[in-house]
């Protein structure tokens, strides 16, 4: 069963082509690494995918029946669609546990979040999270997790709404080898429960990932399949991984 699907589409910006005829589709529960040179078109699908931007042409449609062209961020956010950006965006002045918490409350008050968790099954569920992300200390400061803690905090904060689709922007980007790999091992864990899409450009985080990767090329699929199978081929070589 397909969760993603995007069908010819195009989007130009002032006449140049950041996505051109692009065909992508992405299984329910799949785990899938998107890789490709600079200016590739990565961020503008993503940008397409969460109605962030609208398409020129073409269709992207998500669990067959929702026309993500017809919504905006919030809208595709309220369809289960979870976006994590390069940078993290935890709150460094508040405890691990309590971004959780406002994770957990979502757009509700705010203030009431703050006083903790409602209900025993908040308290149980960011145990959970915290546990799944190898955050040993809930009461620590964010501001004072490593780089890679503060990915992986964010990444609960992403599961606390529980997204059926992830979609995660270079993760591995300023993360220490044995992060790196953690950080892999972490997704594969949440794929089949989650559909992950990973933009990235570590090879070795890559190879980790261990799923169908595509590559991207002047906004079109140049290659599909293992890594394995796309290093492989000469023209990936030639605009990507040869350089
Ligand atoms: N809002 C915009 N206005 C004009 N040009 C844009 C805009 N957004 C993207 N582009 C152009 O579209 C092309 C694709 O950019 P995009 O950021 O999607 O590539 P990318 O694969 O994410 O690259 P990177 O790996 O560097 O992040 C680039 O040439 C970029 O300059």
């Amino acid at each position: 069963m397909t969760i993603l699907n995007i069908d010819s589409v195009s989007k130009s910006f002032d006449g140049f082509r950041a996505i051109n005829d692009l065909n992508l589709a992405i299984d329910k529960g799949e785990l899938r690494a998107i890789i490709g040179p600079n200016g590739a078109g990565k961020t503008t699908m993503m940008d397409l995918i969460t109605g962030r931007i609208r398409p020129d042409r073409g269709t992207l449609f998500f669990d067959t029946t929702h026309d993500l062209t017809r919504l905006d961020e919030a809208g595709t956010a309220r369809l289960g669609i979870g976006r994590k950006f390069q940078k993290p965006t935890v709150i460094e002045s508040l405890t691990v546990a309590e971004n959780i918490d406002l994770a957990l409350a979502g757009p509700r008050d705010v203030w009431s979040a703050l006083r903790g968790p409602h209900g025993k099954s908040a308290v149980k569920e960011r145990a959970r999270l915290l546990d799944l992300v190898r955050l040993p200390d809930p009461d620590l400061l964010a501001g004072a997790l490593s780089h890679g803690q503060k990915q992986w905090l964010e990444i609960a904060m992403l599961l606390a709404q529980k997204p059926r689709l992830l979609l995660v922007d270079e993760p591995a980007a300023g993360m220490t080898d044995a992060e790196t790999m953690r950080t892999a091992e972490l997704l594969r864990s949440l794929a089949g429960e989650h559909s992950i899409v990973v933009v990235e450009h570590d090879m070795d985080f890559v190879r980790a990932l261990d799923c169908r990767v595509t590559v991207l090329h002047q906004g079109h699929v140049l290659a599909e399949g293992p890594l394995d199978h796309v290093s492989r081929n000469p023209e990936v070589i030639d605009v990507y991984l040869g350089r």
